[in-house]
């Protein structure tokens, strides 16, 4: 499976690198496009997504990221092309992923205590109640949240509210979760945090993730790859491999030329939309 198939080739020192190529891919996407009736937003996308991988998908405001994630999630459906999780086609979203949106707030019903939350998906989907507490109580100490199991949204701080977010999406027991923009509403010690949280979890629990963000330092320090779309509609501008190691840290890692290389590869990228569009 090649993953930079329909990529531009990059003008920057950024190659193709058959390193990169997923060996063992949890989801695919073939000759993919999608148009918002007559207005095309993201065409010609080839990209796979490897088991255990952690893949950020970065690009301009507007570029389709969201869309995008939404058609991966089974939300929305291809223009044209196909996406495959675990070799079938997506046409509603998969029973093994979970989505962590931005808005915590609006994620979390008010009435309901941070256990309740988590195992209200888990109560649709039919699991019985004494396997959803367990469930809930896993996810919430999987988080650090261990104690806080009867409090209600409003008696949590944001970054708490989203950590419930995120121990929902686990409680599902997940192969792949999918986050637009999960830590966009919260302090920048709190997203820091947050990063480090999520790194812990995917390495503890194994699981995939697939994470739209703007902040291309966020990128760099979570991902495995990232995906830079550009243009529009949007393409694959280039599939970046992040060579970083497993273990990151917020100031070592980011004090790391290599990180500084990446950043500035990706800035370049995703700043050059006309000579994207120009080159088609
Ligand atoms: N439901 C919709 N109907 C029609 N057009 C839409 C709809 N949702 C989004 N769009 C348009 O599609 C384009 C891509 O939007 P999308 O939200 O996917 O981009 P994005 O890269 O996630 O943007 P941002 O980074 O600003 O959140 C935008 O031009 C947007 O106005």
């Amino acid at each position: 499976m090649n993953t930079h198939n329909g990529a531009l080739a990059p003008t920057t020192e950024l190659k193709p690198d058959p390193a990169s190529t997923v060996v063992e891919p949890i989801m695919a996407v073939e000759g993919f496009s999608f148009a918002y009736g007559d207005k095309p937003i993201l065409r010609d996308i080839d990209f796979s997504v490897g088991s255990g991988e952690f893949v950020c998908i970065v690009g301009p405001s507007g570029a389709g990221k969201s869309t995008f994630l939404q058609c991966l999630a089974g939300l929305r459906q291809p223009t044209q092309g196909r996406i495959l999780f675990k070799g079938q086609a997506v046409t509603e979203p998969p029973a093994e992923l979970a989505v962590v949106f931005q808005d915590y707030s609006r994620s979390l019903m008010p009435w309901l205590s941070a256990q309740e939350n988590i195992a209200l998906p888990l109560k649709s989907a039919g699991v019985s109640r004494r396997e959803r507490d367990r469930r809930a109580l896993d996810a919430l100490a999987e988080v650090g949240l261990e104690g806080s199991a009867d409090l209600y949204p409003w008696e949590l701080s944001g970054g708490m509210q989203q950590r419930v977010a995120i121990a929902r999406a686990l409680a599902y027991q997940p192969a792949v979760v999918i986050m637009d923009e999960p830590f966009a509403s919260v302090d920048a010690q709190t997203r820091a945090d947050l990063e480090d949280l999520t790194l812990r979890v995917k390495q503890h629990l194994g699981i995939t993730i697939v994470l739209v963000t703007h902040d291309i330092d966020e990128a760099v320090y979570l991902s495995d790859r990232v995906l830079a779309l550009s243009g529009k509609p949007a393409v694959v501008a280039a599939v970046v491999d992040v060579d970083l190691g497993a273990d990151r840290d917020q100031i070592a890692t980011k004090e790391r030329p290599e990180f500084a290389e990446l950043r500035s590869q990706l800035y370049r990228l995703i700043r050059r939309p006309a000579a994207v569009e120009g080159e088609k």
